[in-house]
């Protein structure tokens, strides 16, 4: 069974049709990239993923459960880190690990959680005192605190610097070996090429290609998927 199955999934905002028959199905431990230009549909192709919207048509399904009316009992199997997520300034490291950990009935060891994000050292530190890259690391630890089987990333590193951002590449391989399943939204081709196994590209909430990205690049007869995507997009 597919981890995750969006089969010709609809969502409108009043006249706008922000996903207009999206299909695609993720197996279990594929690292899946939706990438896109702004206003393709990503983000409310993955809210739907998570439940946080309903489709208007079509069927989402995510370890074999409509989102919509199992949202509860996925949250505890899915993980998210979405885009602009953010906690209180002075919620330290620690504490927001804690919380977080509580929400779920068999999460994972959420001290242990810190010292494999490399955040340990930061525990007693608050939100708003964080630099970028240390805020990204604590998203993703939190995403990941319920020992989820399936994790949603948007726009993981948006924000950070080169430094940083390979960084986060680093833990998303690592993530990838421990078998978990991914959808991860990203502006950067380069991040898309690297991490993911098979990449979808929207554009006016319709896939306007799939595949892996040496698929991609070979069918648009380019060298990187930035090359492919702008292409692409400027069809
Ligand atoms: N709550 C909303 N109400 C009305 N329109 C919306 C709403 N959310 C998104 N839209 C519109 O739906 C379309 C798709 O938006 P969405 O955020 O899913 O795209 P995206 O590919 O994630 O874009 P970005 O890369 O800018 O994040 C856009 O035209 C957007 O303006």
């Amino acid at each position: 069974m597919a981890t995750i199955e969006v089969n010709a999934l609809t969502k409108t905002y009043g006249e706008m049709v922000a996903v207009d028959g999206v299909s695609f199905t993720v197996p279990p431990g594929e690292i899946f990239g939706l990438i896109g230009p702004n206003g393709a549909g990503k983000t409310t192709t993955v809210e739907c993923i998570l439940g946080l919207r309903s489709p208007d048509g079509g069927s989402v399904r995510v370890l074999g459960l409509d989102p919509s009316r199992k949202r509860r009992a996925l949250a505890q199997r899915v993980g998210a880190q979405l885009q602009e997520s953010a906690l209180p300034d002075r919620m330290k490291v620690g504490e927001a690990m804690r919380l977080f950990a509580a929400f779920y009935a068999r999460p994972a060891d959420w001290r242990q959680v810190l010292r494999r994000w490399g955040l340990e050292h930061l525990r007693g530190k608050a939100f708003g005192d964080l630099s970028g890259g240390q805020r990204q690391r604590l998203l993703l630890g939190l995403a990941l605190v319920g020992d989820p089987e399936v994790v949603v990333l948007d726009e993981l590193t948006t924000g950070l610097d080169p430094v940083a951002r390979r960084e986060t590449w680093a833990l998303i391989g690592e993530l990838k070996e421990s078998g978990v399943t991914a959808v991860l939204v990203s502006h950067f081709m380069d991040e898309a090429e690297h991490l993911c196994d098979r990449v979808a590209m929207l554009r006016g909430g319709r896939i306007a290609a799939m595949g892996t990205p040496a698929d991609l690049i070979s069918r648009a007869g380019a060298t990187s998927l930035e090359e492919a995507y702008l292409t692409e997009v400027e069809r």
